[in-house]
């Protein structure tokens, strides 16, 4: 059937019953907290094709109240065996249920129901009993064929008889009860005679001011703007009386897309109290969402109440029990909405958290950053989600990506020149580049780190003479002069180069030019430093030019003009490949396997010049920055205590995975270890002190048993050291949000090898990794693989014995990069 051409034929304009004129909420602002009541376990559950178990029903109730949830609507008891039998358990089962935590029913106005429902909440420590029956004039007509008065009479006979109930239960049990009564299908029923049944209902209550009557005022279907639901409030507000004595709460549901909207504008005309689910789980389109209730109020600075730090793992417990996804957009909670693909976003968001970092420093944490509304840090999500790259980004995300990941802040002309690498590759693929694929892109196109060998000009050893003409005076600019001598490899040949110039680059590019046939000059340059203390290294980025083309050049190393030469020698590697060096010729197939094979032969060479000459070359490593903490604190150990190098190694492996990599440390292992050897000390101690109390003959039995039970504890204790923990180090998992969610587990095994110093050998510190990434609560496997890896130790630990955190850090992101491939 088409659309209506003109809808008034079939669909009425909703109409509220009262006019409000003075209405006073718009005037207001929210300034605190709701009580927050979770229906999750009653309207979220009633709507699920197929409704939670027990099992998923606990599981939910726990998270419900480790999030700060104080009032639970846990079931429709009368409704099958498993809701009355969860009610039972929450109030039976020990530590199920805080004592500050309220268990609440729902029952239509049916006396069986009724009956039913308190059973099933005998015992408890404070229960609400939540009636309802439905009060507007559709419902009186079709559904019940009731009048007014007839409607009057169901709720207040039905209150009667909970009243008595409560009584008598309270009597029984000590049981603090609460009553709610909510006139179902209130936004469609006269907003007066609502009024009039609810101030019959609280005469027979009689409510105290210490626990107040609730009276839920539901949208049960929303048919109105937000605001003819404020009006409807405002007016209940002002005209039931005893207001001291009353909590209106409000039930929004969410028909028409304003859930949230009206709860909030609902809390602005008065009401106490908001019952919803979280992610707005519920009846067709739900009920409203309390994550992002609560979250709203807390990104204008208001505590809501509610903890959604973890905000990953309220997504799994939800998710799996109710079986319902999270939309990628949900506010707060989706996978993208702290995701920036657009360029113009990136852009704003690079120099948001710069401006954010630079307040920071000065002592001013006020978040104030573009297209983020909240720092996702504070429901423990990562930055890394925050940009992302496809064919709609920019420079700006790209150049973000960079420095968070290397520490590298590009100068703005060669962001514009990198993100034209990206760019090409991106509209090639038209999906998105991940961010791993950019910083490889990156490495690559600038030869860093693992490629640092793979461009065709490598910097092997160099040395920097100055020559200060003048005599004794200071020498003028003009005057001074730099001469550079040094070794560079040459599609994988080692040439000796020397030049001279004003400064280390130009002698450099003297040199190339005199030797290579290289016409090349600076157009700028810009360096700065990645790291503090003595972990700090120089960037350096040089723009040279051939008289037609630019080539931008990257260069990483702790020692200032050897970052500067090295940066050099990448752009006039890219330069090469356009063949600007006449004694360069381009590399043939055959030329290319060569150098690839005397780059590993150079590699090998420099391990051994390293060890005759006490240094590395200059080229080998350029490792990322490790974590800040790291960078604080400077360990130094006896170089020649190879357990001390161990245990630091340890430590370094559970400070990266938990810090850099997000990974939950687990403490079972040590926690049996604890418990039994607690056992062990207090079942021999015990008896011990026992057995002097009483003559030998009578405890002599008792002593044989314990020192039995000490001894097969304590060998427990070395098997379990021996067999299951042997070299552990780290266990841990981490959960993340990659359009499902998925878990990935860790386990580190450490060893050195060998054992002791050797003479022939060098010591190394070797892991065992083991890795496991599932999806779908652990049913489905993605990736699983062990891989093994080694480093020296003295690549670890200086001549001085201190560690090189660095180093260390980029080896174990090697390692987990080599297992995490999924
Ligand atoms: C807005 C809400 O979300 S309210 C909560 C809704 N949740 C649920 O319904 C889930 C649990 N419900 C159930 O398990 C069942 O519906 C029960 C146990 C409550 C009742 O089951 P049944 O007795 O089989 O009745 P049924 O489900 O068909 O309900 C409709 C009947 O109850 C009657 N009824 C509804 N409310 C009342 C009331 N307050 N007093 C008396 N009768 C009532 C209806 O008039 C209808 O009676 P009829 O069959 O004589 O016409
Ligand atoms: C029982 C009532 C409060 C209800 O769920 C509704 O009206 O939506």
């Amino acid at each position: 059937m088409p659309m209506l051409q003109d809808p008034s034929l079939k669909y009425k304009k909703f109409q509220p019953s009262i006019k409000l004129d003075d209405r006073t909420w718009p005037s207001n602002s929210l300034e605190k907290s709701p009580i927050w009541l979770s229906t999750d376990l009653r309207d979220g559950n009633q709507s699920l094709a197929n409704p939670m178990s027990i099992e998923a029903k606990t599981r939910f109730w726990k998270m419900l109240v480790k999030i700060g949830v104080k009032q639970i609507e846990a079931a429709f008891p009368a409704a099958s065996d498993t809701d009355f039998n969860f009610v039972r358990s929450v109030i039976e089962t020990p530590g199920l249920t805080p004592d500050d935590v309220w268990v609440q029913v729902l029952t239509p106005a049916r006396s069986d129901l009724i009956k039913r429902s308190f059973e099933s909440i005998a015992g408890a420590k404070r229960a609400v009993i939540h009636m309802y029956n439905a009060t507007s004039p559709l419902f009186r007509d079709v559904v019940f064929r009731n009048s007014k008065e007839e409607t009057i009479k169901l709720a207040k006979e039905h209150t009667e008889l909970v009243r008595t109930l409560a009584d008598e239960y309270s009597d029984k049990y000590g049981t603090i009860f609460a009553y709610e009564y909510s006139p179902e299908t209130f936004t469609q029923t006269e907003t007066q005679f609502a009024v009039e049944i609810c101030k019959v209902v609280k005469s027979i209550w009689k409510p105290s001011a210490e626990v107040p009557i609730i009276f839920n005022l539901p949208a049960t279907v929303e048919v109105g703007t937000p605001n003819t639901y404020a009006d409807q409030i405002e007016y209940f507000c002002r005209h039931i009386g005893e207001r001291e004595k009353v909590h209106v709460s409000l039930h929004p549901h969410n028909d028409r897309g304003s859930g949230v909207a009206a709860a909030e504008l609902g809390q602005l005309a008065g009401a106490d109290r908001v019952e919803g689910c979280v992610f707005g789980n519920g009846e067709r389109t739900g009920n409203v969402d309390l994550v992002t209730l609560a979250m709203n109020l807390y990104s204008q600075g208001i505590n809501p109440g509610l903890k959604f730090d973890d905000m990953l793992s309220v997504i799994d417990t939800v998710s799996q029990c109710t079986g319902l996804p999270v939309h990628p957009r949900h506010p707060y909670a989706g996978e993208l909405v702290f995701t920036a693909f657009s360029g113009s976003h990136q852009d704003a968001i690079k120099k948001g958290f710069e401006a954010q970092q630079r307040r920071a420093d000065g002592g001013d944490n006020i978040w104030s950053m573009p297209y983020l509304p909240i720092d996702p840090a504070d429901i423990g999500c990562s930055y890394e989600a925050v940009i992302r790259v496809n064919s709609q980004s920019g420079k700006g995300g790209i150049a973000y990506l960079v420095k968070q990941i290397l520490g590298m802040d590009l100068p703005r002309r060669m962001q514009v020149s990198f993100y034209q690498v990206i760019q090409q590759a991106s509209d090639k693929t038209g999906t998105e580049i991940g961010v791993d694929d950019i910083i490889d892109t990156f490495k690559r196109q600038y030869y860093l780190e693992e490629f640092s060998t793979k461009g065709r000009l490598a910097l092997r050893n160099f040395s920097l003479e100055d020559s200060r003409g003048g005599g004794e005076s200071t020498p003028s600019d003009a005057e001074y002069t730099r001469t550079f001598k040094g070794r560079i490899a040459v599609d994988g040949e080692s040439r000796t180069v020397d030049g001279v110039g004003n400064g280390a680059i130009t002698a450099m590019l003297d040199g190339l030019k005199k030797q290579l046939g290289a016409q090349l000059s600076v157009k700028s340059y810009e360096e700065h430093a990645i790291g503090r203390g003595s972990y700090v290294q120089a960037a350096s980025y040089v723009n040279l030019s051939d008289g037609t083309k630019d080539y931008w050049g990257v260069g990483i190393d702790p020692d200032a003009a050897a970052s500067g030469l090295k940066a050099v020698l990448s752009a006039a590697s890219q330069a090469c490949q356009d063949n600007v060096f006449p004694q360069v010729q381009p590399l043939t197939t055959a030329d290319a396997i060569k150098t690839a094979a005397a780059g590993v032969v150079d590699n090998l060479k420099g391990g051994v010049n390293a060890a005759v000459n006490g240094h590395m070359s200059v080229n080998e490593k350029a490792p990322t920055p490790p974590p800040k903490e790291d960078e604080d604190e400077k360990i130094v150990i006896n170089p020649l205590d190879l357990t001390a190098a161990k245990l630091t190694c340890d430590d370094a492996v559970k400070r990266i995975l938990t810090t850099s990599h997000g990974y939950k440390q687990s403490y079972r292992h040590t926690d049996v270890q604890l418990v039994v050897g607690w056992i062990a000390c207090i079942i021999g101690g015990g008896v011990c002190a026992w057995s002097y109390t009483v003559p030998f003959e009578e405890s002599k039995e008792a002593v044989g048993v314990a020192v039995s039970i000490y001894t097969i504890l304590s060998a427990l204790l070395w098997l379990h050291a021996k067999l299951v923990i042997s070299n552990k180090v780290f266990t841990g998992r981490r959960k993340t949000l990659q359009g499902r969610i998925e878990t990935s587990s860790v386990q580190i095994r450490s060893t050195t090898i060998p054992a002791s110093h050797s003479a022939n050998t060098c010591p190394k510190y070797e892991i065992k990794l083991s890795y496991r990434r599932t999806a779908n609560g652990g049913k489905s496997l993605i990736n699983a693989k062990k891989s093994l890896s080694s480093i020296p130790y003295p690549d670890l630990f200086d001549s001085a014995g201190v560690f090189q955190a660095r180093y260390f850090w980029n080896f174990l992101n090697k390692s987990t990069r080599e297992v995490d491939d999924a």
